[in-house]
C-alpha cells in the first residue's frame, strides 16, 4: 500500500467511533446479515437505508447484542463488542430506541422517563429532559398509551438521553407520524447532533433522511451496497431510489 492510502486508512480509523467489519448475523439457522462493513464517525448522523427486510433493524440489534448469534467485528473505539451482552454494551455508552418504541402503557410519562438506569455520567437530568421536551412535561402524569405517536417517539428518545450514552441507535423514528411531527423529530435529531451525540438511524423516509444525515449506508440483502454522503444523495436520488425500488 502506498503511503497516501495508508494515511487515508489511518484517518478513517482514527475518526471512526464504531467500526463494523464483516458482520454476519443469524436468527436461529436463518442468516440475515452477510458480511456488513461500515464505520460511524464521532458526531455524525448516519442513516441505514434500504428495502424492507434488507437487514437494517438487524444491524442495530446486532450492534446492541440483542441478536446474539453474530460474527465479524463491531468495535467501539478499540473495544470489541462481539461476544458482549446487551447490558455490557449499554454500559459502554450505546443506547437503542426500537421501532416499536417500547413505551410502558401502564406507566406515566414521568415513570417511563425514569425507567432506564443512568449508566454513565453526562446523561441529562430529569429537569434538563423536561426543559428539552416541554410537551412531555405538560403530559408528565399521563399514561404512556394516552400519548400521540409523536409524543411516544419523543418519550422513547428522551428516555435514552438519561442514560449518559453518546451513541444513539434509532429505528425509524419518523414511522407513522404526520409530516409536522416528522419535522419536529428531525429538528430534535439535529439538536442532539449539535450537542455532540453520534446517531445511527434506520430510515425509510428519504426526504427525512436527507434533512438530518451526513452519510447514508445503503443496505441490500444483509450487505452494504453503497455509502453516500449528503451531497451524493442530493445529486443521486435516482441511484438511491433504484436501491429502494421506489
Ligand atoms: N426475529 C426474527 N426471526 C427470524 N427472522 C427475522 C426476525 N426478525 C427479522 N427477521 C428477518 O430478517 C430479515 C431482515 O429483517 P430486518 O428487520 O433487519 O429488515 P429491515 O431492513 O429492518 O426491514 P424493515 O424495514 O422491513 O424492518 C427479514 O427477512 C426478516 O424477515
Amino acid at each position: 500500500m502506498n503511503s497516501r492510502v495508508v494515511a487515508a486508512e489511518d484517518s478513517r480509523l482514527a475518526s471512526a467511533m464504531l467500526s463494523i467489519e464483516n458482520l454476519s448475523a443469524w436468527y436461529a439457522e436463518s442468516r440475515v446479515l452477510h458480511g456488513m462493513s461500515f464505520d460511524v464517525r464521532e458526531g455524525e448522523v448516519l442513516t441505514l437505508i434500504g428495502r424492507n427486510g434488507a437487514g437494517k433493524t438487524t444491524t442495530l440489534r446486532s450492534i446492541m447484542g440483542v441478536v446474539r448469534k453474530r460474527t465479524g467485528s463491531i468495535r467501539l473505539g478499540a473495544e470489541e463488542l462481539i461476544g458482549k451482552r446487551t447490558y455490557e454494551i449499554a454500559r459502554k455508552g450505546i443506547a437503542y430506541c426500537p421501532e416499536e418504541r417500547a413505551i410502558f402503557a401502564s406507566l406515566s410519562v414521568r415513570e417511563n422517563l425514569l425507567l432506564p438506569p443512568v449508566l454513565r455520567s453526562g446523561g441529562m437530568s430529569n429537569e434538563g429532559l423536561f426543559k428539552a421536551f416541554p410537551n412531555l412535561q405538560a403530559r408528565a402524569a399521563s399514561q404512556g398509551t394516552k400519548l400521540s405517536g409523536g409524543e411516544q417517539q419523543m418519550l422513547a428518545i428522551a428516555r435514552i438521553l438519561r442514560t449518559g450514552s453518546r451513541l444513539l441507535l434509532l429505528d425509524e423514528p419518523s414511522e407513522g407520524l404526520a409530516p409536522v411531527v416528522v419535522k419536529e423529530i428531525g429538528e430534535l435529531i439535529l439538536r442532539l447532533k449539535q450537542q455532540g451525540f453520534t446517531i445511527v438511524l434506520v430510515e425509510q423516509n428519504l426526504r427525512f433522511a436527507k434533512k438530518v444525515a451526513d452519510r447514508h449506508v445503503v443496505v441490500e440483502n444483509g450487505k452494504v451496497a453503497d455509502v453516500l454522503t449528503a451531497a451524493d444523495l442530493e445529486s443521486g436520488m435516482d441511484r438511491v431510489q433504484s436501491y429502494l425500488g421506489v
